[in-house]
């Protein structure tokens, strides 16, 4: 029997904004502290191109730490297992900014999500790529099929101000000599990618191909097959950071989390689902998004699980 995947959608979309509205949106980069909280959409698209949305699904927001998951693609395509040689792809168990473990790790980040895992990502493609941001913006816009994405320069330069965090990391793991060129360049084009905006339709869409064994809609190869597994692998294990766990076990499946609010998550073989609500819960994930998707996987079955 066919799943009526708008219907579910609306039933749960209305229980979970009856509901309480929990945490914070991002304040620690002003640009994110200007968002409505109160925005909610998701979009679902199925790998046979069904697109299902509810709320504000339209709405471009920042997608943050959710471009990681593009850019290590990119990285991933280059490189091929040598990637492996500069960062792991095992659970952190800790904050995303967190500098503490990298220290007993040598300047090896724990896995590509983290921040010091994504900057590491981003110093790869520096070197990698002879345009960098045109290059990397160029794949992004054709992963997406959306020709009009930019970064955002207002958001980058907001993070950039207050970056010291994310710069301290990038110092951090070039003295340990795993950071070829220089550390503000490698921090300039990490707060770009970062910034690039979204809306639900568009990021459940540009996740398709990982739904889809890394091939896009129109059976154009981004991933071969066995790199489109190990990316939702580690997706699984650490697209959430230290709430990585908790988010398999409420929700299981493969996704990636961003401090603006959004959540792009996969069950491979069936759909791509996209979601946006500003507000954060401790850990730094969409406390509406993680609730929605909770119930979404229980009351359908369809999870990885
Ligand atoms: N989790 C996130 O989305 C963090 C990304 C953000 N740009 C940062 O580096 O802090």
């Amino acid at each position: 029997m066919q799943t009526n995947y708008q219907e579910i959608l609306n039933h749960i979309y209305d229980i979970v904004k009856a509901g309480d509205n929990l945490g914070y949106v991002a304040s620690y980069i002003p640009e994110l502290a200007t968002v409505d909280p109160e925005k909610f959409g998701v979009t679902l698209t199925t790998i046979d191109e069904q697109v299902y949305s509810v709320g504000d699904y339209q709405e471009r927001f920042s997608i943050q730490s959710i471009a990681k998951v593009l850019s290590l693609s990119l990285a991933y395509k280059l490189l091929g297992v040598h990637l492996w040689d500069r960062l792991g792809v095992e659970p952190s168990g800790n904050p995303f900014n967190s500098l503490v473990q990298l220290e007993y790790d040598l300047g090896i980040p724990r896995n590509p999500f983290i921040n010091a895992g994504a900057i590491v990502i981003c110093d790869v493609l520096y070197t990698e790529l002879e345009h960098p941001y045109e290059d990397l913006l160029a794949y992004i816009r054709h992963v997406s099929d959306c020709p009009n994405l930019t970064y955002n320069s207002i958001i980058a330069n907001s993070e950039k101000s207050v970056g010291y965090r994310n710069i301290a990391v990038t110092n951090f793991l070039k003295s340990f000599g795993n950071i070829e060129n220089e550390a503000e360049e490698v921090l300039e084009f990490y707060f770009h990618l970062c910034s690039i905006q979204m809306s639900c339709e568009e990021l459940s869409r540009t996740f398709l191909f990982l739904a889809n064994h890394g091939q896009k809609i129109n059976g154009e190869e981004i991933l071969n097959i066995g790199q489109a597994k190990r990316i939702n692998a580690i997706m699984q294990t650490c697209g959430f950071y230290d709430e990585a766990g908790d988010f398999a076990y409420k929700v299981g499946l493969p996704g990636k989390s961003g401090v603006g609010g959004g959540i792009a998550a996969v069950l491979p073989g069936a759909y791509s689902i996209a979601l946006w609500s500003p507000r954060l819960n401790e850990k730094g994930n969409s406390y509406r998004g993680v609730k929605f998707l909770e119930f979404f996987t229980t009351k359908t079955g369809h999870s990885i699980f």
